[in-house]
């Protein structure tokens, strides 16, 4: 497999282009008047660069204590490689394409300088969520995660209104956690807020809880993982598109989808390092629109990153270029196998494509 070099807008990625907009989906293919193009890189070249890292958390987040991660180095920078353990080879190749474009093309053309965030507050108890939220400053915008396996709807009351009392727009993530009559009896208990990100598991029960309750309902798993993404517009399942770089194949398939969707969207990290942060913060700032705070603040759930993270000011953060140090808190050498092992086999499956 080839792609063309970056050449200003027309630069292309593995999985499509930023300007060519009308494609439903993202496609490889070539500019015939464009230099010649670098070959795909080889596994080993990917692997030769490489560095397998694992970060610790301040709190456990989606169920993860430590945050492992691959990053490597290509003639445009950093890539990440980082699918969650769980994924498999299929859906972890969508990864691995979007760490290739970031490390051998760069960013897209950026339309803005920076790019306003949210807070994220996992599910905590109510007292911890204050000292959480000082960690973002002049943020206007807390997410709160909802619906935790073991937790009741009174957590999740109380943490909502511990973050409410801190900040004007509150949003809430659910993570599929929720049936519909339960959804719709949280929605009622929590109250007003920005929107209800993924409160059941499928796109249908999104579609359902929608039309029972006035609240906007945001997509996030049921874009990411469903292999379709259109659907959730096709049922009118969702008022937000929850979009992430890593899952979606790379920037470039991220921005195609983008306008391809016909509602908001809002560009969020896939719980990655700064190297995955900075193409978040790349895409977002590619976004002919963006109107509302995006998740790209997860940098402070780590209590150490591969860079120093990206600084939050004023409730904006910038794109800028990530270096890895050179002492990084590397996996032990079972894990980097592991790591070095998933690489290959998703490299072979994306090469086969
Ligand atoms: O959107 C945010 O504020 C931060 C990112 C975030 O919440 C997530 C990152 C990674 C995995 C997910 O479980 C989670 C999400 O569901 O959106
Ligand atoms: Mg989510």
């Amino acid at each position: 497999m080839v792609f063309s070099q970056p050449s200003g807008r027309n630069k292309q990625s593995l999985f499509g282009t930023s300007d060519d907009r009308k494609k439903p989906m993202p496609t490889f293919r070539l500019q015939p008047k464009s230099p010649p193009p670098p070959s795909m890189p080889t596994a080993d070249e990917l692997l030769d660069t490489a560095k397998v890292v694992a970060l610790g958390m301040h709190t456990r987040f989606r169920g993860v204590r430590v945050r492992e991660a691959l990053v490597f180095q290509g003639p445009a920078g950093w890539g990440e490689f980082a699918p969650f353990v769980e994924y498999d080879d299929a859906e972890a190749k969508l990864w691995l394409a979007a760490g290739i474009e970031a490390a051998y093309l760069g960013a897209p053309e950026p339309t803005r300088d920076s790019v306003r965030v949210n807070a994220t507050v996992p599910a905590v108890p109510a007292a911890d969520v204050a000292a959480l939220i000082a960690r973002y400053p002049g943020v206007d915008t807390v997410k709160v995660k909802v619906a935790e396996p073991g937790q009741s709807l009174d957590d999740d009351v109380a943490r909502v209104a511990a973050a409410r009392e801190l900040v004007e727009n509150v949003r809430i993530d659910a993570n599929g956690g929720w049936t519909v009559p339960e959804a719709i009896e949280a929605i009622a208990a929590i109250g007003e807020v920005e929107y209800v990100e993924q409160p059941c598991r499928t796109a249908e029960e999104l579609a359902e809880v929608r039309k029972a309750v006035s609240v906007p309902i945001a997509a996030d798993e049921s874009i990411r993982r469903s292999g379709d993404p259109m659907r959730v517009a096709q049922l009118g399942a969702a008022d937000v598109a929850v979009l992430k770089v890593a899952p979606l194949g790379g920037m470039r398939a991220l921005l195609n989808l983008a306008h391809t969707l016909p509602m908001d969207v809002v560009v969020s990290s896939a719980l990655d390092t700064a190297v995955g942060i900075a193409a978040g913060v790349n895409a977002a700032a590619a976004l002919p629109n963006l109107h509302r705070a995006c998740g790209l603040g997860t940098g402070e759930l780590f209590t150490r990153d591969v860079a120093p993270s990206f600084r939050i000011e004023r409730g904006v953060v910038k794109p800028r270029r990530v270096e890895p140090g050179i002492d990084l808190p590397l996996a032990s050498p079972e894990r980097t196998q592991w790591w070095h092992d998933r690489l290959r086999r998703c490299h072979a499956e994306l090469v086969r494509r």
